[in-house]
């Protein structure tokens, strides 16, 4: 029997995604295994006052929790794939990614007012550019104000300070079993492109742990593989971490990867977007990331970049 250390942020959806991943690997672990959550405390989880892109974006919430399994404190964790950084540190790797949760943004209004039917100067709550620069496309009228803390907490913010609405991860609430009708309505990628990766997992693991790599393979799933694959190729082409407005959202249509590929200014006023399909994701990956440098993103990347060294 081996033990199998589960390394995972504190949060109650990092708790409830590992719990969920050691539920779906014991039904391939016979008696082989045994498996542990232990608890890491990322300086993500520590820093709630500002925006993450001005503290460093995405490696916050793994650097950690990397550590502790080159470390082998740990042997696994499960992370939010749209918390991963495009390119993996030496020696770790991605070593499953399990079937995908809705990919769909959702926006939680009070009263259940609509996107479309809020009051001019209705204040909507996102710490993400991504969310707030499609919102400010879609309602120039509105205004955007930074909110943080996990999903409890902006749920609370939203009945007692000032906001009108809120937009969270709808895969979020569903895996922590909120009732749905607490949202008012499910961002199609017409109006808001989700973040790469969003909904799914990504399971990373040491790349010489050969034994875990084949129990892990047990519960990868191919369609979120093939379109994560290509979301992801896009995202490290445009290099873009997360001072950028950037989104990107794939599905298969046959044997085909569609990409739709998301480059924006904070303010909404400039939305790149490119639809692109084929049959290799990687290949899908950068054609959309190429397209959209020649129609300038690359700009809006450096800008935004600039922006945020100050
Ligand atoms: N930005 C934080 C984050 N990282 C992953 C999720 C949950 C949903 C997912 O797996 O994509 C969330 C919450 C949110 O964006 O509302």
């Amino acid at each position: 029997m081996r033990k199998i250390v589960v390394g995972s942020r504190r949060s109650n959806l990092a708790i409830t995604q590992s719990e969920w991943v050691i539920e779906q690997l014991e039904k391939h672990a016979g008696d082989s295994y045994d498996f542990e959550i232990k608890k890491i405390v990322t300086k993500g989880d520590q820093i709630l006052n500002v925006t993450l892109s001005k503290v460093g974006g995405k490696g916050l919430f793994v650097k950690e929790i990397e550590k502790a399994m080159f470390d082998k404190e740990i042997d696994f964790a499960v992370h939010s794939m749209k918390d991963m950084p495009a390119v993996m540190p030496k020696g770790l790797v991605i070593g499953s990614i399990p079937v995908r949760e809705d990919h769909r943004d959702a926006f939680i209004s009070n009263d259940h007012i609509r996107l479309e039917d809020l009051r001019s100067g209705a204040v909507v709550g996102t710490s993400s550019l991504r969310r707030g620069s499609q919102i400010l496309a879609a309602r120039p009228d509105l205004t955007i104000q930074w909110i943080r803390g996990n999903i409890e907490t902006r749920m609370r913010k939203l009945k007692e300070e000032n906001f009108d609405a809120i937009i969270l991860a709808a895969a979020g609430l569903k895996r922590m079993n909120w009732n749905e009708s607490i949202v008012t309505q499910f961002l199609e990628q017409n109006v808001c492109v989700p973040a790469v990766g969003q909904g799914a997992l990504a399971i990373e693991c040491r790349e010489d742990d050969e034994e875990l790599l084949g129990l892990l393979a047990k519960i990868n799933d191919d369609y979120a593989t093939k379109t994560v694959t290509a979301e992801r190729t896009f995202l490290h082409l445009l290099n873009g971490g997360c001072s950028v407005p950037i989104g990107g959202y794939a599905y298969l249509d046959g044997d085909q990867v569609v990409l739709t590929a998301l480059v924006a200014s904070a303010d909404g006023k400039t939305i790149l977007k490119e639809v692109v399909r084929g049959t290799n994701p990687e290949e899908v990956g950068k054609e959309a990331a190429e397209s959209l440098k020649a129609r300038g993103a690359q700009h809006l990347v450096d800008e935004a970049i600039e922006e945020n060294q100050e």
